[in-house]
């Protein structure tokens, strides 16, 4: 074949390329009419009796060189194109996303603010174990003017033969605490009957990783006007996390913090993998502050300054680590947890990180 003779058939096809974008597009605006038209009935989008019908009429009049089964194919990749044409706002764009609201949520803690840009630390112990000892975290963190505690009453643990948390009396433990010190409180919440009774100890209900896709408790979440700082899942993908998300916003609540805590892959070096590209990632697709807790994420000692750093550096709105004032006797994550001389010493260090940090970003803009 000569090459102005392929240049001419090309031109053709280009002809026709041009010919089959335009009907598409004319096909999508009437099928975005019909969307209207169901919306006002009150019936559903997707009819396979009718795309059933249409298949048939595809089969009944084509003359090839196609198969039938191919340009049926090609139909249904239609179909489907046109069905989201069809959705509502909330599905094309879900509330949580930066699509939905373009400028930060920023969550206010009894006053600490998180997504304003300014970036906090979340402290405190793995588990309450009493009352002296959620008192000696309080007052080393209330010493370096940190507000915000962690603390676990229900703990969710992987064998049902570990120390389970002690329940209401580890959330008394913690009210009487931050009271005492003007700090707030973080706690995990694991059955959705609980998120009442939690209301009048807790000023963050926390989800935690092995909860991400309880809809129940998300749900239960949803309701309350309360901050809730919402765990990644073990193995849950991104999607999946910012939908968790949705199932709180959905109900009514949009104070929700979102929080890294490292993902399940086949890496033993660390207990979980830090997803760092995770925090950009939200921060961009999501409208919500995003915390990066760095205890969890690494498992290991060793690693919680260099991780909480590029958590501060990639942008992240808080870092969340465990302290304990003798993590050895410690009835949970012994292995992770940093002393009170531990803990010093990484907050000075991140104070100066924060603050060079800070210095950069003025000059780069
Ligand atoms: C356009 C419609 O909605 C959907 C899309 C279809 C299409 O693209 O042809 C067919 C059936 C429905 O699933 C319709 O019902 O006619």
């Amino acid at each position: 074949m000569k090459t102005h003779e392929l240049d001419r058939l090309r031109q053709k096809v280009d002809e026709i390329n041009l010919q089959l974008l335009k009907l598409l597009n004319e096909r999508g605006k009437i099928v975005k009419e019909i969307g209207e038209q169901k919306t006002l009935q009150g019936v559903k989008r997707f009819d396979p009796v009718r795309e059933r019908q249409v298949l048939d009429m595809i089969a009944e009049n084509n003359e090839g060189p196609f198969e039938t089964s191919t340009v049926q194919h090609i139909f249904k990749t239609i179909f489907k194109a046109s069905l989201e044409l069809q959705e509502d706002d909330n599905r094309k764009a879900l509330l949580v996303s930066r699509k939905k609201k373009p400028e930060n949520t920023i969550v206010d803690i009894k006053g600490e603010k998180l997504g304003d840009g300014t970036q906090s630390f979340i402290m405190g112990p793995c588990a309450v174990e009493s009352y002296e000892q959620v008192r000696e975290v309080a007052k080393a963190m209330k010493a370096q003017g940190l507000r915000l505690m962690r603390g676990g009453a229900f703990k969710p643990r992987t064998s049902p033969y570990d120390f389970q948390g002690l329940g209401v009396e580890g959330l008394e433990i913690l009210r009487k605490v931050a009271d005492e010190f003007d700090m707030a409180i973080i706690s995990e919440i694991l059955n959705p009957n609980d998120i009442e009774m939690s209301l009048d100890y807790v000023d963050v209900i926390q989800i935690g990783a092995r909860n991400m896709q309880n809809f129940d408790l998300l749900k239960a979440a949803g309701k309350v006007n309360k901050p809730v700082l919402l765990k990644r899942g073990l193995a849950a993908t991104i999607e999946e996390f910012i939908n968790a998300a949705e199932y709180i916003i959905a109900q009514g609540n949009d104070q929700i913090i979102l929080c890294e805590r490292g993902i399940r892959t086949y890496e033993k070096a660390t207990r979980n993998t830090l997803d760092i590209s995770a925090v950009p990632i939200l921060k961009q697709e999501t409208h919500l502050p995003v915390v990066v807790d760095v205890t969890h994420s690494t498992g290991r000692r060793d690693l919680l300054l260099p991780t909480a750093k590029a958590a501060l550096a990639i942008g992240a709105d808080a870092v969340m680590a465990e302290v304990h004032p003798d993590p050895a006797v410690a009835l949970s994550d012994s292995a992770q947890q940093m002393n009170i001389p531990q803990f010093n010493a990484f907050m000075e260090e991140l104070k100066g990180f924060r603050s060079k940090l800070a210095g950069s970003v003025q000059h780069s803009v």
